[in-house]
């Protein structure tokens, strides 16, 4: 009957009786990235509310082709899913968000479960980037007690959050504790941290049945007709890029470059002059004789001078460096500044060498240590830019 035809829809021309609707929050790169292919690769009909900081989708075109409305910001995503789940017949809510951001899904469901309409919820995080790892690596090294203890409390942790008696703490064991309360899948980044010499046995005991591990080849499988959706989505089309690298039939590499919180351009210069070096004892992975690319940060206000200085061809950097990845747009090899893009990264692309501030304590770093765990990057390819003075 017309009831049950889950086409038919009703008088809002877009949400239908006993719906699902899909919300879509990210304040940094790597969810907004993975839920954008999400939506292009699940290509369903269901009702997307979205709030990307970092992307905001003006393209009504767009939105319309995907069912979706975009909002500015969060408390307006919120006002207006309140008001589809009072007035219409709404069953379910899937909310995707970042995992470290983890605050803001809780925001969302706070406000659901007040309208007691017992509507049925379920989440996907995504990891935001690094940040989730440098903590999984400092909560490892607790004792195993301290560890269990700590999970113990997280399910009335995240409970109170959201019954609004306690504000929301984003520490491991409630960031990734939510399958406890809610259907939940973690979108992780590095899901081989749990075979790792790390011991998060604990942790993994809770979450293991509800990881996936992030996917970046889903352009093996799209359409040219997904694969522009990307490109509009992103505003970014790897066809330029691709040329340059078959301009030449060397290699090529891409120097990630950081912003001036970590180095100064003069020292990124000296690096690349160093890594140009056929027999430095510093950088024995040369980068001599391959297609220099350079990918600035996008905070960065200096990244011309390094390009001008070793005659690179630029990648706009304001490109997020997960979009080379989701597009298959990669080069040979990388090197450079310490980064978030190195997690990502898959491990046919060679990893030359990554630089770190000075002043840094290799062996008690998190970031540093984890990367070596994971082996993202081999202890000997560590750096410290004070090694070339
Ligand atoms: N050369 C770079 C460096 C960074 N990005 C983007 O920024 C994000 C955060 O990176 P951090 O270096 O601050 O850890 C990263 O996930 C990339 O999206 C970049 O595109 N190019
Ligand atoms: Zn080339």
């Amino acid at each position: 009957g017309c009831n049950s035809d889950s086409k038919h829809n009703n008088s809002d021309g877009n949400i239908t009786k006993n719906k699902t609707i899909e919300v879509y929050v990210d304040r940094a790169t790597l969810p907004t990235i993975q839920q954008m292919t999400q939506i292009i690769n699940e290509n369903s009909n269901n009702k997307k509310l979205i709030s990307w900081s970092r992307y905001p989708i003006n393209d009504e075109t767009l939105l319309e082709s995907i069912n979706g409305s975009f909002f500015k910001n969060r408390p307006e995503l919120i006002k207006s899913l309140d008001s589809m789940i009072l007035t219409n017949e709404i069953k379910k809510v899937i909310i995707n968000g970042n995992t470290l951001w983890a605050v803001d899904v809780v925001n969302i469901i706070k406000s659901i479960e007040a309208l007691g309409k017992k509507t049925e919820i379920e989440l996907n995080f995504y990891d935001d980037g690094s940040a989730e790892y440098v903590r999984l690596y400092d909560f490892s090294r607790l004792p195993e007690s301290e560890q269990e203890y700590k999970i113990s409390l997280s399910k009335d942790n995240i409970q109170s959050s959201i019954n609004g008696t306690q504000p929301f703490d984003n520490s491991i064991e409630n960031i990734y504790g939510f399958s406890q309360l809610y259907p939940t899948t973690y979108h992780m980044l590095r899901a081989d941290i749990f075979e790792t010499n790390l011991p998060l046995t604990s942790l993994k005991r809770v979450i293991s049945n509800n990881i996936k591990q992030m996917k970046w080849d889903y352009f093996t499988t799209f359409n040219s007709q997904q694969k522009n959706k990307f490109y509009n989505f992103t505003g970014f089309n790897p066809e330029k890029i691709k040329e340059q690298y078959k301009a030449s039939p060397h290699e090529n590499f891409i120097f990630i470059g950081t912003n001036s919180g970590t180095a100064t351009a003069e020292q990124q210069i000296d690096i690349l002059t160093e890594a140009k070096k056929p027999d430095s004892p510093i950088i024995t992975n040369s980068i001599q004789g391959l297609d220099l690319f350079f990918k600035g940060h996008p905070s960065a206000t200096y990244n011309q001078q390094i390009i001008d200085a070793h005659n690179m061809i630029e990648i706009y950097n304001k490109i997020p460096f997960e979009a080379l990845i989701m597009t298959d747009a990669l080069p040979d090899a990388v090197g450079g500044m310490g980064s978030s893009v190195f997690f990502s990264l898959p491990n046919t692309v060679e990893n030359k060498f990554i630089f770190y501030k000075s002043d840094t304590d290799i062996e008690n770093n998190a970031l540093i240590q984890v990367m070596i765990e994971l082996n993202i990057v081999n202890r000997n390819d560590v750096k410290l830019i004070s090694d070339l003075q």
